[in-house]
C-alpha cells in the first residue's frame, strides 16, 4: 500500500482538529476562526474542542475556579452542547444574551451611566427628527410619545439602585434593561473596561462562539478587544459560516482583516448532504466566496426537485402533499408519505399556521409584539390556560385518572384548602366532577365551540382560575357591545384578545404541536444547524407578505443586491439541511421565467424542474 493510497480522502479534514488542539495549549494559545460550509463538523469540532479542554485542563481549569465559556445561538443549540459534554460544570454555555448578562450584572454604577448617555442621544436624534417631520401626523405622535417615555426613564436614573434583567423575558419592568440594550451594554463595557476585560480572562480563558456570524456585532466586537488586550493568555474561538448569516444582527464583515495572530484552519468536506445536494449548494455559494465543498466517499447521489406553481389559484396544501407522493416514487424512499419522516420550510409561522389549521388564533394574537415570543415558544399564560389545561383534560376523556391527577394539580375545586374547609369532602369533589363533565360535554357537543364559549364554561363552575387577562376580556366583552367609546378606546392588545376568543378552540391541538416542535413545519431559519432525511422548501413571497428575503427576485435573474443576497444564504441554509433529498417548492407570478433562469444558471438540470406537477 502506498502512502497516498492510506490517507483515505474523507480524512482530508482531520488536521483540523489537531489544529485546534494546539490554539488551546496553555503555554502557546491562540485564538482562531474556524469558518467553512454547511454539514463541514464545525459542531462536531467544537464539541471536540471542549473533550479535549475536559480531558486536558479540566482540573486545573477547576482549580483556578475557572470555565470554558460557549456561547450559543438558541437555547436548543446550548441544551445539545451541555448534553454532548455531559454536563460538566467546567463548561459554561450560554445564549449570547445571559452570557452578556453575566458580564455587567451588578456593575449598576456603569449601566446607570452609560444608559444616560444612551438615552440622551436617543432623545436628541428623535427631536430632530421631529423637527424635520410633519406635525400631526401617526409618526409625529409616535415620536411624541417615544421622547416622553424616554426622558421619564431618565428622570428615573438616579433613584434605580439596581439594573434588572432576564434573557427569557419581555423585561418590561421600571428598572428592567430591554434584550438589545443588554447586548451593546455588554459589548461597549468590555470594550472601554480594562477592569471588566480582567475579570473576563480571570473567569473565562477560552471562549468559544457557536454560528458566529450572527453572534451580535457588539459582542463579537468586544471579544476582538478582549483577545487583542491578553494575547498569549487567553483564547477566543469562533465557529461559523458567513454563507449562512440570515439575522441582521450579525457582524457583516466578520473574518476580513482578521488580526495576524489568529489560525484560520479551513474545512472542505460535506458530511451530511448526498452529492447532488452538495453540487446545487455549491452552486448557490458559487456567486459569494466560490468555497466549493467535496462529498464524503460514501456520499449517495441523492435527489433533488423544484417545482413551479403559479402563486394564485392553486391549492397549495395539495400541491405540496401531491409532491410528497411524487418525490416518494422518485426516490423510491415511501418515507416520504409518512408525515412524521418529512420536514417542510416555511418562511413564516403563518403559512404554518394556514396550513395546519390555526390561522385565526395565531393571526389575532402574533401582531402584538409582547406577545410574540412566549406565544411561539407556548408559554403565553392566555392561550396555554387552553393548550395545558383545557386540552390535556379533554384528551383524557374516559381515563378517570389522567383527569383527576389534572384537576388535583390545577383545579381549586379540588385544592387541598378547598377540601379541608369543605363540610362534605365528597360532595366537593363531586363539584369538581360536575365541572369536569360541563366542560366535556361543551366539547364533544360542538366541534365549533370558540376558545370565549370555553372560558365562559370554566369560569362559571369554577374548574380552573382564569388568567387575569381573559377574566379583562370576558368583562371588557360587555362594555364593547354598549359602548361605542369604549370600544374605540381599547387597546390593540384587547382586540387582539377578543379576536382571539371568537377563533375555534380547535385550533390550539394544531398550535400546541406546532410549538412544542412535533409538527413537520418549521422556519426556514429556525432550522439552522439541524439535519433531515427529507427536506421540503416552501418558497412563497406573496404568502410571507413583505418579508425580506424575496426568491422571485433571486431566481428570476432580478438585480443583485442585498435581498437578492440574504435570500440566497437563506437558500443555501435550507438546501443543506438535507441528509437524503430534497424538494423545492416555488410559488412565483411568472413560473416559465423562473424555471428557464435555474436551468440558464446551471443550479438545475431541465428535468429536476417542473412546471406544476405533471
Ligand atoms: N469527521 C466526521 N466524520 C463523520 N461524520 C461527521 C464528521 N464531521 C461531521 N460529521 C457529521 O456531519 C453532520 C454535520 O456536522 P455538523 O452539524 O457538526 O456540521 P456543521 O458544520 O456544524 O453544519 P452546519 O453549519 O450546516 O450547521 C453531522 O451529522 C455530523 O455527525
Amino acid at each position: 500500500m502506498t502512502v497516498t493510497a492510506a490517507v483515505a480522502s474523507d480524512d482530508i479534514d482531520l488536521h483540523v482538529d489537531e489544529e485546534i488542539k494546539k490554539c488551546l495549549d496553555p503555554q502557546s494559545p491562540q485564538s482562531f476562526f474556524l469558518f467553512a460550509g454547511a454539514g463541514s463538523g464545525k459542531t462536531r469540532s467544537l464539541v471536540a474542542a471542549l473533550d479535549h479542554l475536559r480531558q486536558a485542563m479540566g482540573k486545573s481549569l477547576r482549580m483556578r475556579g475557572q470555565k470554558v465559556a460557549v456561547i450559543t445561538y438558541t437555547k436548543a443549540a446550548r441544551d445539545e452542547i451541555v448534553r454532548r459534554t455531559q454536563f460538566d460544570p467546567v463548561i459554561a454555555v450560554s445564549t449570547i444574551h445571559s452570557f452578556a448578562w453575566t458580564l455587567i450584572e451588578g456593575f449598576n454604577h456603569d449601566i446607570r451611566e452609560w444608559l444616560r448617555v444612551e438615552l440622551n442621544a436617543a432623545i436628541a436624534d428623535l427631536k430632530a427628527k421631529e423637527a424635520k417631520g410633519r406635525a400631526g401626523t401617526k409618526a409625529s405622535a409616535e415620536r411624541q410619545a417615544d421622547i416622553a417615555s424616554k426622558q421619564r426613564r431618565l428622570a428615573r436614573l438616579d433613584s434605580t439602585k439596581k439594573f434588572v434583567y432576564s434573557p427569557d423575558s419581555d423585561n418590561r419592568g421600571r428598572d428592567s434593561l430591554n434584550h438589545a440594550e443588554v447586548l451593546k451594554l455588554a459589548g461597549d463595557l468590555v470594550k472601554t473596561k480594562p477592569a471588566l476585560r480582567q475579570i473576563l480572562r480571570d473567569g473565562y480563558p477560552y471562549i468559544l462562539v457557536d454560528e458566529s456570524q450572527d453572534t451580535n456585532r457588539h459582542i463579537v466586537e468586544a471579544l476582538f478587544a478582549f483577545q487583542a488586550s491578553y494575547k498569549g493568555e487567553v483564547v477566543v474561538g469562533l465557529f461559523g459560516d458567513m454563507m449562512q448569516r440570515i439575522y441582521g444582527d450579525g457582524h457583516p464583515s466578520l473574518g476580513e482583516s482578521l488580526p495576524m495572530d489568529w489560525a484560520t484552519p479551513t474545512k472542505k468536506m460535506n458530511f451530511r448532504c448526498p452529492r447532488r445536494v452538495i453540487e446545487l449548494i455549491n452552486k448557490i455559494r458559487d456567486v459569494t466566496d466560490k468555497q466549493v465543498q467535496i462529498p464524503r466517499s460514501a456520499a449517495h447521489e441523492g435527489h433533488i426537485r423544484m417545482f413551479v406553481f403559479p402563486s394564485e389559484g392553486v391549492d397549495k396544501a395539495a400541491a405540496e402533499q401531491a409532491i410528497c407522493a411524487h418525490m416518494a416514487d422518485l426516490t423510491a424512499d415511501h418515507d416520504w408519505l409518512n408525515e412524521e419522516a418529512v420536514k417542510i420550510l416555511i418562511l413564516e409561522h403563518r403559512m404554518a399556521a394556514l396550513r395546519m389549521g390555526f390561522d385565526d388564533l395565531l393571526a389575532a394574537l402574533y401582531p402584538i409584539t409582547q406577545f410574540r415570543t412566549a406565544l411561539l415558544d407556548g408559554s403565553l399564560p392566555l392561550v396555554s390556560f387552553f393548550s395545558s389545561l383545557i386540552l390535556p383534560l379533554w384528551e383524557a376523556k374516559g381515563e378517570p385518572f389522567a383527569i383527576a391527577r389534572i384537576v388535583r394539580a390545577a383545579s381549586p375545586l379540588a385544592s387541598a384548602s378547598a377540601l379541608k374547609q369543605a363540610e362534605d369532602q365528597l360532595e366537593q369533589l363531586g363539584k369538581a366532577q360536575d365541572a369536569v363533565d360541563a366542560l366535556i360535554r361543551l366539547l364533544d357537543g360542538n366541534p365549533d365551540v370558540t376558545f370565549r364559549e370555553v372560558v365562559e364554561n370554566v369560569a362559571e363552575t369554577g374548574l380552573f382560575t382564569v388568567p387575569d387577562l381573559l377574566k379583562v376580556a370576558l368583562a371588557g366583552a360587555g362594555i364593547e357591545e354598549t359602548d361605542e367609546d369604549e370600544q374605540e378606546e381599547k387597546s390593540e392588545r384587547d382586540k387582539a384578545i377578543a379576536a382571539f376568543l371568537t377563533a375555534p378552540f380547535q385550533q390550539v391541538r394544531a398550535y400546541t404541536k406546532y410549538v412544542a416542535g412535533k409538527a413537520r413545519f418549521d422556519t426556514h431559519q429556525g432550522v439552522k444547524g439541524l439535519e433531515f432525511p427529507r427536506v421540503m422548501v416552501i418558497m412563497d413571497d406573496q404568502e410571507a407578505r413583505g418579508f425580506m428575503f424575496k426568491y422571485e427576485k433571486l431566481f428570476g435573474g432580478g438585480v443583485d443586491d442585498s435581498q437578492t443576497a440574504s435570500t440566497r444564504r437563506l437558500l443555501y441554509v435550507t438546501c443543506s439541511r438535507a441528509q437524503r433529498s430534497l424538494a423545492l417548492v416555488a410559488y412565483a407570478e411568472n413560473p416559465e421565467r423562473v424555471r428557464s433562469q435555474l436551468v440558464a444558471n446551471g443550479w438545475f438540470k431541465p428535468e429536476e424542474i417542473s412546471l406544476g406537477l405533471a
